[in-house]
């Protein structure tokens, strides 16, 4: 198992990454330590009154949550897939269908959108795979300004309810009742994608958690101090896993060295199951197929924040 005592050393983040992105001594993942093994279990804070989006069939019942807070890093909370099968494949086509349409998010595709009239991505992207690769990122609510990295009152949309209903219904069930979902960015990784070392300090409000939602295939995630100096932790995330960044680990630096492909065959993929059961008139069932295949390909991660 791997070491999850935080160690010191000269930029001991950029080593861990290289070495997990390693296409020529790929890691083991067997050996990265689970979530029981990272923190202690504990109980999820059911709702007598408030917002009744649990109830929808997107998540379990809260109570059976595995909800588990980090011993090495204080703030750092884990919470082993709380959505049905069902839900999983909701969000992701939420993701792909409506959270990276632009207008009114944004997106890494926004000038293609501009400049051909009938381009979008969703609906282009079931008749080309070629495209599938293309989309990167979309910002919701208050857009990201990936230059200035301040977000303006004069560049915000409004955010989708669900996503905003979703993630307090989280973030209330793991001990913080007030989290306000107000800016997200969803980040659609290729099997190949990374995402390099960084902190996230853009919002106004450090105090207020950030809940982050990984789909499809799995991750490592590299969490470590509020230096690069400090060794960091290997996390695998699988498809329904959330990671809520508060306290000190808000202030973290993290990155995701490596995209691990989880065949569809195994137990564990739980989106991969027809859903011929379920009914879902808000999804075509050729967007649900879409979806099947494009997340046996890709990882979605939902990754939403408070700014004031
Ligand atoms: O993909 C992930 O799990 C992390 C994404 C992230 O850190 C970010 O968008 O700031
Ligand atoms: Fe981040």
């Amino acid at each position: 198992m791997a070491s999850v005592d935080p160690l010191v050393g000269d930029n001991a983040f950029k080593r861990c990454f290289k070495k997990f992105k390693s296409r020529v001594d790929p890691p083991n993942c067997s050996e990265l330590p689970t979530f029981s093994q990272l923190g202690s279990r504990v109980p999820s804070v059911v709702l007598t009154h408030g917002s009744t989006f649990s109830a929808s069939n997107t998540l379990k019942p809260a109570e059976s949550w595995p909800i588990f807070r980090c011993t090495h890093l204080p703030g750092l909370v884990l919470i082993r897939n709380p959505f049905t099968p069902h839900g999983q494949l909701f969000w992701g086509l939420r993701c792909a269908r409506d959270f990276a349409r632009h207008p009114p998010q944004r997106t890494n595709l926004d000038r293609e959108v501009d400049s051909e009239a009938n381009f979008h991505w969703f609906e282009s992207a079931q008749d080309d795979p070629s495209l599938w690769r293309k989309m990167r990122w979309s910002t919701l609510g208050y857009h990201h300004n990936w230059d200035t990295k301040v977000y303006s009152d004069q560049d915000v949309s409004p955010f989708p309810p669900d996503l905003a209903a979703l993630t307090a219904d989280l973030a209330r069930t793991a001990g913080f009742p007030d989290f306000r979902a107000e800016a997200a960015i969803v980040n659609f990784y290729p099997l190949d994608g990374t995402l390099g070392g960084h902190t996230d300090h853009s919002e106004d409000n450090l105090q207020a958690p950030l809940v982050s939602i990984s789909l499809g295939q799995s991750a490592i995630f590299l969490v470590g101090g509020t230096t690069k100096d400090v060794e960091p932790v290997p996390i695998l995330l699988q498809s329904g896993d959330v990671v809520i960044m508060s306290g000190e680990a808000r202030r973290a630096f993290h990155g995701i060295p490596r995209i691990v492909r989880v065949p569809q065959t195994s137990p564990d993929v739980s989106w991969a199951r027809r859903l011929d059961q379920v009914t879902n008139p808000e999804f075509s069932e050729r967007d649900q197929d879409f979806m099947l295949k494009y997340l046996d390909a890709h990882r979605i991660n939902i990754n939403v924040r408070q700014v004031h």
